[in-house]
């Protein structure tokens, strides 16, 4: 793409729009297209399923060209973002008409580029998936603090947050940005570099600017790493919105402990807001969901994201579900008016950004006017939840913008705003004025067709518009030469085949008029939406406010209805470590059940300090994984402030929460299974505490069976011994079972079944004590292994149980071995000392001692 002599000044001007759009691709308008040239044009072709043409030459070879209408530019530049690329928007900023008068006949029109679209910086509806919060994360660090600051300019939502290094991927995976940046790559976390900004100073200044404060005290003093992070954070976005505005509500600083630590592996575990196979289908998310708005929506997922930890905030969610769970009708009817409301966070984002129109102004007219009643027929319920009366206020307070809005809007405005029509009769007398000079003008336009009719004897004339010759006379070639008479007062203008057309000095005097009057109209039309999107755009902070409390009581009718469905329960919260659920149920795998027509059966489990650990045995797929994931998701759901499916549930607070399956297939990571399991399995004995939830699910089955028993062993003891957190752990090593003897805190159970007339019974109950038997082969059975191989298996597994019963079996004499917190931890090799001590300094040549300093440092560095 190197430039050429011979390059025209419009490959000029695009290399060096290309230069300032970088990796991005460049959307170059030319009239009605967006142009892509070069390789751009190539990804694009291929990624949008478009022809690929060519265009001149560049240095002897053809110039790829592929091309998207600029009126449907939208949903290209969708698939494009959607499939990972960013996209710089190079406009026309005059027109052909002013570069011919500013530069001369032949100038180039100008452009630049006013946009750069990005995945986390999107306000379009088109753009977003309406029930996915599109959150932009900044990540930066100083000395050993991470920060991250995160927006979502669609609806303005602006997070602070600090935390450690350990921290910062559980802190991501709450938020799964659309985009992540930073100034460098982070490890292990998947980051664009950003446009600069990224330190503490320019942090602060963008942040005052931004919000025109002089101190940030205001916004909890947020320390150095989250301040650089914001610096980045607003320099991308000035850098991606150029000029647009930028709706951003004051910083939110999410304080270390306000949320319950999950980090990915358990989020993809217990599959809360996505199932395995990717969608929200299957996911905890999809079975809760019963909102009925898409800001409701978003508010769910969020909520699920980040259970809470403060008692007092959660019980005040629980009392409004509970609030609309009492009442069904009360539930039905405030449901069926959200139902109808427009998505105003969403529409005040795209008019702040100054991609709005009048149907974004429409939606908050018709929103704040909704919230407005929602708020009469809330307030005249007593007694109201205190989370209720306090959002009651910020549902109203709209009612100025609202009549300013329903006089000056039509009822449903135009999408396309070019022919206007938007503002209503009655608001502006002057356009009003104009509107009926044009409507006059083309009445006597009409009229003259009438007349021309008459005068010519030509009944098929018409009067018709184009946009080359504006208003014309149009009648067929034979009967053309009535009007081509030099004293006929016509003027001819053009000839087509079939048809000539002609021009008059009458006509030419009204279409001036209409002309005039219309374009002063649209005018007249542009200005008002200007005014009035700025009159949206200041209340700004109190739109927010409202969006957010509809959200928020969707969100509890919405659980409230999902409660009554199911029969879920209110769960009651206790600061002490125990667990306490008597029918609990796994919400999705109940509803697979339930699909087949199968019934779920529900179990029971008591965790509490004198027993915090289950040994959980018996057969595959008698339930073992559900029974811990629904345990793990009733904890979740109660801590994020809805109704659980159990009977009864108490839930002493849990500060992380962590579920690990062994062995998982995890090759996409690049590690092997094992590997990743025991990755997994060192987080949570470094991080879990005795307030946390760890699920533990076959630990170790990855690796042979005297290694996995043995590491099995050593985990089960940390847990109950050192970490001391409530803790299920599934497996089906038997020998496990000795553990009972020693570990006071622990205790056996099992999932049950029957062999029973020759054919297996898994009957889904947890009960207690270890299971009898493992069942292995009998579900090898069931799972269709052929009779040859099961008899086999049977009867190797004859002559092992005899080896075992002879020799105590491979746990023999396991549960003599002195406590784990009484072994000596194994020595750790430290390449440094060793050599430190292998030196001699006294036998050394100088060269022989400076290579060891060499060596020292190397070995250091390697430590570190
Ligand atoms: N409580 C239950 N009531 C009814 N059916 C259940 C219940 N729990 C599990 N199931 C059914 O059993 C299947 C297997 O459950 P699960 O995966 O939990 O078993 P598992 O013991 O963990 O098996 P494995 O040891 O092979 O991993 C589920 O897909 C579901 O269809």
């Amino acid at each position: 793409m190197a430039r050429s002599d011979a390059q025209t000044p419009m490959m000029v001007q695009y290399h060096r729009l290309k230069a300032e759009a970088g990796d991005a691709l460049l959307f170059y308008r030319m009239g009605d297209f967006f142009e892509l040239f070069f390789d751009d044009a190539k990804i694009a072709a291929q990624c949008l399923d478009i022809a690929l043409t060519r265009r001149g030459e560049n240095e002897g070879a053809p110039i790829p060209m592929c091309g998207v209408p600029a009126h449907s530019a939208e949903s290209y530049l969708a698939r494009l973002i959607k499939a990972g690329h960013r996209v710089a928007i190079a406009e026309q900023t005059e027109s052909p008409a002013e570069a011919r008068k500013a530069r001369g006949s032949k100038a180039l029109v100008d452009r630049a580029i006013i946009r750069l679209v990005t995945p986390g910086t999107l306000t379009e509806e088109t753009l977003l998936a309406p029930a996915s919060a599109n959150w932009l994360a900044a990540v930066a660090r100083s000395g050993d603090e991470w920060g991250i600051a995160a927006a979502d300019i669609s609806t303005g939502r602006f997070e602070l947050i600090c935390c450690e290094a350990g921290e910062l991927g559980a802190e991501l995976a709450r938020l799964s940005p659309a985009e992540t940046i930073a100034d460098s790559p982070v490890p292990g976390i998947f980051s664009a570099i950003g446009k600069g900004g990224f330190d503490s100073l320019t942090g602060e200044r963008s942040l005052k600017a931004q919000f025109a404060v002089t101190t940030l005290d205001g916004f909890g003093a947020p320390g150095r790493a989250e301040l650089a992070a914001a610096g980045g954070l607003l320099a991308y976005l000035a850098a991606t919105q150029r000029d647009a505005g930028l709706l951003l509500s004051a910083p939110r600083r999410i304080a270390r402990g306000t949320h319950v630590a999950i980090d990915p592996a358990t989020r993809d575990s217990l599959e809360i807001t996505r199932s395995a196979t990717g969608g929200i289908a299957g996911s905890l998310l999809g079975e809760v969901d019963r909102c009925v708005t898409a800001a409701g929506r978003r508010l769910l997922a969020a909520d699920l994201s980040a259970p809470l930890l403060d008692r007092a905030a959660i019980e005040a969610r629980l009392a409004l579900v509970q609030f609309f769970h009492d009442d069904q009708l009360r539930r039905e009817n405030i449901r069926d008016a959200l139902k109808a409301m427009p998505d105003i966070g969403r529409a005040l984002g795209r008019l702040v950004a100054g991609r709005g129109g009048p149907r974004d102004l429409a939606q908050l007219r018709d929103g704040l006017a909704a919230a407005s009643s929602l708020r009469k027929d809330l307030e005249s319920i007593t007694p109201q939840p205190d989370l209720l009366r306090q959002m009651l206020p910020l549902l109203g307070g709209h009612a100025a913008m609202v009549d300013r809005l329903r006089i000056a809007l039509v009822d449903s405005p135009p999408i396309d705003t070019s022919k206007g029509g938007y503002i209503a009769e009655g608001y502006d007398a002057a356009l009003d004025g104009l509107r009926a000079a044009s409507l006059d003008g083309r009445r006597a336009i009409a009229a003259l067709e009438a007349r021309y009719r008459d005068a010519t004897g030509v009944a098929s004339l018409k009067i018709r518009h184009n946009a080359v010759l504006g208003y014309h006379i149009e009648v067929a070639a034979r009967h053309a030469d009535r009007l081509m008479a030099p004293d006929s007062g016509f003027a001819h203008r053009q000839t087509l085949a079939g048809v000539v057309r002609f021009n008059s000095p009458d006509l030419h005097e009204e279409a001036a008029k209409v002309v005039e009057a219309g374009g002063h109209a649209l005018a007249a039309e542009a200005a008002h939406l200007e005014e009035l999107t700025k009159l949206a755009a200041d209340a700004s902070t109190a739109i927010t406010a409202t969006a957010d409390a509809i959200a928020r009581i969707d969100v509890a009718a919405g659980n409230a209805a999902r409660a009554a469905e199911g029969q879920w329960s209110l769960p009651s919260l206790v600061e002490h470590p125990c667990l306490e659920i008597d029918g609990g149920r796994h919400p999705v795998v109940e509803h697979a059940l339930s699909d087949s027509g199968e019934r779920f059966i529900a179990n029971d489990v008591s965790l509490g300090p004198n027993d915090r650990l289950w040994l959980i045995t018996g057969p595959n797929m008698g339930g073992k994984s559900t029974f811990l994931r629904q345990c793990a998701l009733i904890v979740l759901l109660a801590q994020a402030g809805c109704f659980v499916p159990a009977v009864r549930a108490k839930v002493g607070l849990v500060d992380r929460l962590f579920s690990r399956v062994g062995a998982s297939d995890n090759l996409a990571r690049g590690r092997s299974t094992f590997m990743v399991e025991m990755v997994e399995t060192a987080a949570i004995l470094s991080q879990a505490t005795p307030n946390s939830l760890v699920i533990l699910d076959e630990i170790g089955r990855g690796t042979s069976t005297y290694d996995g028993l043995a590491i099995a062993w050593a985990v089960v003891e940390a847990m109950h011994d050192e970490v001391k957190a409530r803790t299920l752990f599934a497996t089906h090593y038997h020998e496990l079972t000795l553990l009972a003897d020693r570990l006071d805190s622990l205790s056996l159970h099992h999932v049950r079944a029957r062999e029973w007339k020759g054919e297996l019974v898994l009957l889904h109950e947890v009960a207690d004590g270890p299971a009898d038997r493992s069942y292995g082969i009998a579900v090898a059975r069931l799972a269709g292994l052929p009779p040859t191989v099961v008899a086999r298996a049977r009867s190797v597994l004859t002559k092992l149980e005899a080896g075992r019963d002879a020799t105590g079996g491979i746990a023999a004499g396991l549960d003599e071995l002195p406590l784990f917190a009484a072994v000596d931890p194994e020595p750790v090799a430290d390449p440094l000392m060793d050599a430190i001590e292998r030196f001699e300094p006294d036998r050394m040549s100088p060269r022989e001692a400076l290579d060891a300093l060499y060596e020292l440092k190397r070995l250091a560095a390697e430590r570190s």
